[in-house]
């Protein structure tokens, strides 16, 4: 698992550390990185000019410098990179406010302090705003994001402008191509629209690792982890013990989300699905595999439930969905279950099994009374503590938050995912998982991450995405994540 740790932890563990080494360490370890980093993009970068103009030396680099320690790192970055013959342009972007001793060090290496620069550079460095700005752009850093034609833009530790501990964007922020983070990812780099203006990621050890607090702020699985919470089949197992799934979906007008999220559930690791609803015989015809009846009561027992994809929203939905709720399994609701609860949220009273609730924002918002704020962890995480369910909140990043305040944010998935039927796939798939003994929040993130997965395979070579070409991909994507997960073990 990897974490995302907050301004304020960081800085706790970074001032545990300063303690113990002499004063200007870890701000040199800092730049070290990012220093390392750079030449390494500017060896790859296309040749425009003569040959012996690739790599350091000779290069053009512009640092775009705040008047805190962020700008300090990308300052002594940029001394490291004028000693190697990088043609070094610095510019305070707040009036002269600029870290004294690193703007002197870059100056003694030949690196010049100017208010225009030129307008063109090979790499650009951000280091206007690290941990401690406030979400924003100075305005003279906003003009010469505006003039200067970067060939690759760094972000120092974070694209500057964004909100560092949730990720929001609500004003002018740096768009990088890569972000070297020192010492451990922050909230940003892994939530809501900032996480698309961070690029690549690159983590420079600092030495943080020993001092920081246990518990991150936003949790990221990884494959290993998904790997090591999967119920393997053992020779005892038939198909009653890998789990039963009960998919309640669908309807004659909809008969495609019946189909979509049974196959979603096939997909899973559970050994037997099961349909309860009016589109059957869709079921029926497309997956021979699953077992249909008509309604939930007649379908017997199921180790989960998945309920609401397509299955409306008149009286007969709602008594379905009380039913699920009735019984003792856990389940996913998603879809039109979300809006009848929004509707009767009495309906959730009395119910003692775990839930995953799904929401996109419109659903969110007839569930909370409001749409997500730009805080989307901290809005999952509201919702998740009001209705003491676990809360999958769908968008570009995906976020899930249990009811204890946990919050994980999902790391797969491409915009190509907003399509119609993929929610009822990603449904179905999770029930599958539930039904398997996973716990909820842990099935609630690994089908994310599969989901996601797949959806990128799915688009390979550009290709465009439906969510039947999604579904078609869950067992090839849940073999590769499996594998290399426990490849990495
Ligand atoms: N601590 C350590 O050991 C290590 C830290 N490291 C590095 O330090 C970075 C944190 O540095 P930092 O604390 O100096 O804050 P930083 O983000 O540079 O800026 C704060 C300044 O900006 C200003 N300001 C804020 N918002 C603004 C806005 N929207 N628009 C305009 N101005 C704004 C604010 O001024 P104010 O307005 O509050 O007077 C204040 O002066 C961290 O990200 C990492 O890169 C590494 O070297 C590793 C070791
Ligand atoms: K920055």
């Amino acid at each position: 698992m990897n974490g995302a740790w907050s301004a304020a932890a960081i800085r706790r563990a970074e001032a545990q550390l300063m303690s113990r080494l002499p004063p200007g360490t870890l701000m040199q370890r800092a730049a070290a990185g990012l220093a390392a980093e750079c030449a390494r993009l500017l060896r790859k970068r296309t040749p425009q000019g003569p040959k012996r103009n690739q790599g350091v030396y000779g290069a053009t680099v512009i640092v775009l410098a705040g008047p805190g320690d962020n700008g300090g790192d990308a300052l002594y970055a940029a001394e490291r990179l004028a000693r190697r013959g990088a043609r070094v342009f610095a510019v305070p972007v707040m009036g002269d406010r600029v870290h004294p001793t690193a703007a002197a060090a870059l100056v003694r290496a030949g690196g010049r302090l100017v208010a225009t620069p030129p307008a063109r550079c090979d790499l650009l460095l951000d280091g206007v705003l690290g941990i401690g700005g406030r979400p924003g752009l100075p305005g003279r850093a906003l003009d010469q994001l505006g003039r200067i034609e970067a060939g690759t833009v760094v972000a120092v530790d974070v694209p500057s402008g964004v909100d560092v501990d949730t990720g929001a964007v609500p004003a002018s922020a740096v768009t990088a191509d890569v972000t070297v983070a020192f010492g451990a990812r922050k909230p940003c780099h892994v939530l809501g629209r900032a996480s698309l203006l961070t690029g690549r990621l690159v983590l420079v050890d600092i030495g943080l690792g020993d001092v920081l607090d246990p518990n991150p702020a936003v949790r990221v699985a990884d494959e290993g982890d998904i790997a090591a919470w999967w119920h393997r089949p053992g020779p005892d197992d038939d198909k009653y013990t890998r789990g039963v799934v009960g998919v309640a979906a669908g309807s004659e007008r909809y008969p495609g989300a019946a189909v979509l999220a049974s196959t979603g559930a096939l997909a899973g690791p559970a050994g037997y699905v099961r349909y309860a609803g009016s589109a059957a015989e869709y079921v029926r015809r497309t997956r021979p595999e699953v077992v249909c009846t008509p309604t939930v009561k007649e379908a017997g027992r199921v180790q989960a439930w998945l309920a609401g994809p397509g299955f409306g929203t008149d009286e007969a939905a709602l008594a379905e969905l009380r039913e699920v709720l009735v019984s003792p399994a856990p389940a996913v609701l998603d879809a039109d279950a979300l809006t009848l609860i929004g509707e009767y949220p009495s309906v959730l009273s009395r119910r003692e099994a775990p839930v995953v609730l799904t929401p996109h924002d419109r659903e969110y918002e007839r569930l909370y009374g409001s749409p997500p704020s730009e805080d989307r962890a901290g809005a999952a995480a509201a919702l998740a503590k009001r209705l003491n369910c676990t809360v999958l909140l769908k968008g570009h990043h995906t976020v899930v938050a249990s009811s204890d305040g946990a919050v994980w944010a999902n790391p797969t998935g491409r915009p190509q995912l907003a399509t119609a039927g993929s929610g009822d796939v990603l449904a179905g798939f999770m029930a599958s998982l539930l039904a398997s003994g996973m716990d909820p929040v842990r099935a609630a993130v690994a089908a994310a991450y599969v989901h996601g997965a797949a959806g990128g395979l799915a688009a390979e070579g550009g290709r465009t995405v439906a969510a039947s070409d999604v579904a078609r991909e869950l067992p090839a994507a849940v073999g590769a994540v499996l594998s290399r997960g426990r490849g990495a073990a």
